[in-house]
């Protein structure tokens, strides 16, 4: 499999159009067909120099395009481009062609939707509908041919799970063959699509082709409004645009360009009949099809008069300047919304009882002139707030019922199940900067009478002092400590006026790390709080919320969608006088990310100098911002396998994946077995999740070569391959909705096992080498470690609990004390033996033992200290280490040559302590250098004697380097010295 991936890797793509195509179907000029009928789109156009294969296309006037030259078109012989291959789609049908098989199979993708759902295998023959003409609002006649589809265009290949040979289709115009499958952009052969419509392999990603004519055409520029009403869906390469420049060009004459095909869709602008789904699901709609050559025309024809648009544009931004504004004040906004809301809002705006009252704000405001429109415009009402309205809803109750569910309730939440948002004495609201969380915390407060208090959390910064009589002039965590419970609000307040109040505790996720305790400080004062919390969040999943969350009730606030914005933008712009079509506006909303502060700032900013807003202005000035966000990796792994997750592009599929690189692939690695992907039919037996299943697996496995690579060979380049691999096809894959798959799990993405479980391991290795170097010690055996565990351990937890067991309680205590004296084994090591001779399924000896021997087992053992020999590999030092790893002794100590296992030792030396391998070095040079070394090099010739000291410990048990040996016995000389040694560094 690795050598399959690094093969792959290594291969040079053929970017261009299918080279393995070519050599597998001949290219041959194609005669004309007498039977599908070919149009040629727009005569007029030169530069054009192409021939457009499709009947649905239009002409940019169809009365160019008159149906004598149709029918020479079906006649005559076409005329190939210099730099195009003619396509015929009725060339070869599909039983001409032998069906080619797969070397590897590559599933297919509609790289139109950037999603990597497979197609379904069902030919749908399309609609035969009438030819007509509409008039597109530009004026320009198009025509709907609608005759009969030609069937070889739908061709499709199987090529899915099944291994279905190739049902091969007629050739494209690159001239992919089926076999170019792997290696043509787009749907490679057997499709009879044209440049890069419909399907291709995910494989073949970033390999669109270039348009033919790039940069050959002039762009014209016509009347800003021209495509007004326009919607627009791009399919296929273009003959000279790039599809962004095609989509700027479109959305900056205030025409509209959507992804997927629908009833509302204007044109498809594809500039050959691609094939694909948007392609049949046009002709199944009747949509007309626009070339390229067609968009620019009907922009060219719309051109105004180039000076008189920009005197106009000047004089109205002079004009802007110079007159005092007529603005709608934010009240006069209020009251018209009032007055035009239905009689429950009303009544809803009835009941709110501001903190402040009109003419105080109007106090407080000031000049309106003089507010920052985010003030300004902020909303009055709950139906201002734009998206998030069932969550507004979700606090309004919460808030609402509060008091009765806590204050004046005997149970006090208590007796609730724990999801039920009555349980919860705070919500948090957690959502990207900007989309309206204070301000829904506010204003639900204040409709409800709430006298809202807000603490900026990041101020707050670490625990409150114990006596919090230091009072609202101490820090702010005291103010909350405070706040929550009452003790200073009594006397500073007007409780008849304010009787209620809340208190808003702004970016909580700010509380940084070292402000440890400030977060269980406000779990302990929501546990106590009389008034209700609001806490707010931008990111619930990071870490330092873990545990704030479970004493809250979590609404998370969701992006509004670019048109919800625009709309309320558009509001401001018009209230403001600024002239900013919707388009632009849905420009703006989705380059500042959801960011509705950002927008309407952008928007404040930009009137400053301008009247009128068009579509380069934004892009201009949100160049560099364009969608820059600090997202977790919890937030990555939703997004990408969220039910919308299909509909990413790539490029920002590679930002998630790349956001986190370390932690995302582990926890898409540990999440993705729960997703029900989208694309499978809910009546799915399963064998098709399965598969999925078994291919994203795959893939991670394919993405931890990649990673081994990057790691241990430092192969940075393959950086992205690996997040292709470990992230973005399995959740292209699995993208969908999340379900528990065991009783009592939470729906919500785990953090990665991998961390936890590597850790683990680290340790039980650590712990294996105390035993082992103890072992090696006593001289009573010499193993390697992986022979101790394998071979020895079994045996060595029988002699040390089965006497325990079975035996009377002194002669068992006795008989395991001078087991574990003889093997050098201490108490940890008895734990270690018992720890790592644990199986899933098997009776953990201990539990047998009653408590009594054990702790006469362990005062026994205590007992014996400090009489105890000690074959001390505990107190072995090496030059210029502090503390010797166990490994590196155990290396000393063991007679045989052949050590540790590779791989174990380099797990253990990953998880030994930083420093001493850095030190490692030291050891070439003690020899003749420092005299206190020397003791040292005695232990080292004393290797395969292994070394005995005698010491006299406390009678704690615990070894102390510092005390002087009582007695010496052979090897105790060496000790000595050894801990002369330390003792002299210790200094
Ligand atoms: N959903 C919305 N509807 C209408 N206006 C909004 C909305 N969200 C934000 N705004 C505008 O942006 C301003 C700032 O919003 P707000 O402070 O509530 O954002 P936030 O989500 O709390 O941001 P942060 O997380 O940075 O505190 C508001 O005054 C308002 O003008």
């Amino acid at each position: 499999m690795s050598s399959d991936i690094r093969k792959w890797f290594m291969k040079q793509h053929d970017k261009g159009s299918g080279t393995a195509s070519k050599t597998a179907v001949p290219e041959k000029p194609s005669p004309p067909s007498s039977e599908k009928p070919v149009i040629r789109v727009d005569t007029s156009q030169e530069n054009s120099g192409r021939r457009k294969t499709s009947k649905y296309f239009i002409a940019s006037s169809t009365k160019e395009a008159s149906s004598q030259e149709m029918v020479k078109e079906k006649k005559a012989p076409i005329k190939t481009p210099s730099k195009r291959k003619i396509q015929n789609s009725n060339e070869e049908t599909p039983d001409d062609i032998k069906p080619t098989p797969i070397k590897k199979k590559f599933h297919k993708v509609d790289d139109d939707e950037d999603d990597f759902v497979p197609a379904s295998k069902e030919k749908k023959p399309a609609e035969v509908k009438p030819t007509k003409k509409i008039k597109s609002n530009s004026n320009i006649e198009i025509t709907r041919n609608s005759d009969k589809v030609d069937d070889n265009l739908e061709g499709e290949i199987d090529e899915k799970d099944t291994g279905t040979p190739l049902k091969a289709g007629p050739r494209d115009k690159g001239g992919r063959g089926p076999v170019a499958v792997a290696a043509g952009r787009g749907r490679g052969g057997g499709r009879g699509g044209g440049r890069g419509g419909g399907r291709g392999g995910y494989m073949n990603f970033g390999e669109r082709k270039d348009p033919p004519h790039k940069g050959e055409k002039e762009v014209p520029e016509g009347a800003p409004e021209c495509l007004a009403g326009l919607t627009f869906v791009i399919s296929g390469t273009l003959d000279s645009l790039e599809r962004e420049e095609a989509e700027d060009l479109i959305k900056r004459h205030g025409g509209r360009v959507t992804s997927a095909v629908s009833k509302k869709t204007s044109f498809l602008l594809a500039d050959e009949d691609v094939g694909g789904r948007k392609s049949s699901k046009a002709k199944e709609l009747g949509i007309p099809f626009l070339t390229e050559d067609g968009l620019l025309d009907m922009i060219r024809k719309s051109e105004p008069a180039r000076s008189s648009k920009q005197e106009e544009q000047k004089k109205k931004t002079l004009e802007r300047m110079n007159k005092p504004k007529i603005n709608i004040s934010p009240h006069k906004v209020e009251v018209k919304k009032d007055q035009s809301a239905s009689s429950g809002r009303k009544d809803a705006a009835k009941s709110v009882k501001p903190g402040i009252s009109p003419d105080k704000r109007k106090c407080q405001y000031g000049d309106h002139n003089s507010l920052t429109w985010t003030e300004k415009y902020r909303p009055k009402v709950p139906s201002d707030i734009i998206g998030n309205q069932s969550i507004v809803k979700q606090l309004h109750e919460w808030l609402m019922h509060w008091n009765e569910n806590f204050l004046h309730s005997s149970s006090k939440g208590k007796g609730k199940k724990q999801s039920d948002s009555a349980s919860k004495k705070a919500v948090l609201l957690s959502g990207s900067p900007g989309i309206g969380k204070s301000t829904s915390a506010k204003l639900v407060s204040q409709m409800l009478g709430f006298q809202a208090m807000e603490v900026n959390a990041s101020d707050s910064r670490g625990k409150a002092d114990a006596k919090i009589g230091k009072g609202i002039g101490g820090n702010t965590s005291n103010t909350v400590k405070e706040l929550v419970s009452n003790v200073a609000l009594n006397s500073s307040m007007n409780w008849s006026k304010h009787p209620k109040s809340v208190l808003i505790m702004d970016e909580v996720d700010g509380m940084s790390a070292g402000d440890r305790g400030g977060v269980a400080d406000l779990i302990a004062s929501i546990k106590v709080s009389k008034i209700p919390i609001i806490c707010i969040c931008n990111d619930r999943y990071s870490q330092k919320l873990k545990s704030l969350v479970n004493y809250c009730l979590p609404l998370n606030f969701r992006k509004p969608t670019k048109q919800q914005m625009a709309k309320r933008l558009k509001q401001i712009t018009e209230a403001e006088g600024l002239q900013v079509n919707e388009i632009t506006l849905e420009e703006l909303a989705e380059r500042v990310n959801g960011d509705m502060r950002m927008a309407i700032n952008q928007l404040q900013y930009m009137s400053v100098s301008q009247s009128v807003i068009n579509y380069d202005d934004i892009r201009q000035r949100l160049l560099s911002s364009a969608k820059d966000e600090d997202i977790s990796p919890f937030t990555a792994v939703d997004k990408l396998f969220g039910y919308n997750g299909g509909r990413l592009r790539m490029d920002e599929r590679i930002d998630l994946s790349m956001s986190d690189p370390d932690l995302v692939p582990l926890i898409v690695q540990e999440n993705y077995i729960n997703y029900r992907p989208t694309s499978i039919a809910k009546d799915d037996n399963g064998v098709k999740r399965m598969n999925f299943l078994a291919r994203a697996a795959e893939s991670i496995g394919d993405g931890d070569i990649f990673n081994v690579q990057i790691r241990r060979y430092r192969q940075w380049q393959l950086s992205q391959s690996s997040s292709f691999a470990s992230c973005i096809i399995p959740a292209a894959l699995m993208h969908g909705q999340r379900e528990t798959l065991e009783p009592g799990e939470r729906n919500f993405n785990r953090f990665g096992g991998w961390l936890g479980k590597n850790s683990t391991t680290g340790k039980n290795l650590r712990l294996l080498e105390d035993v082992h170097v103890h072992f090696l010690a006593s001289h009573e055996a010499k193993s390697d470690r992986e022979t101790l565990r394998l071979d020895y351990f079994t045996l060595l937890l029988k002699q040390l609990t089965d006497p325990l067991q079975v035996m009377p309680k002194e002669i068992a205590v006795q008989k395991v004390v001078e087991f574990m004296d003889t093997y050098s084994l201490s108490q940890e090591d008895f734990d270690t033996i018992v720890e790592l001779s644990k199986f899933k399924g098997h009776p953990n000896p201990m539990d047998s033992i009653p408590s009594a021997v054990k702790s006469a087992l362990t005062k026994a053992y205590k007992q014996g200290s400090s009489s105890r020999v000690v074959r001390a590999a505990d107190m072995i030092t090496l030059p210029g280490l502090k503390k010797a790893p166990k490994k590196r002794i155990a290396a000393i100590l063991e007679p045989v040559e052949n050590g540790l296992a590779e791989e174990n030792g380099e797990a253990l030396a990953e998880n030994e302590e930083e420093g001493s391998d850095s030190e490692d070095d030291n050891d070439d040079g003690i020899s003749t250098e420092n005299a206190e070394r020397k003791p040292q090099l005695d232990l080292l010739n004393n290797k395969p004697k292994g070394i005995q000291v005698q010491l006299d410990l406390k009678s704690n048990g615990k070894s102390n380097m510092k005390k002087t040996p009582a007695s010496k016995s052979k090897g105790g000389s060496q000790a000595a010295a050894a801990d002369k040694g330390s003792r002299k560094r210790k200094r």
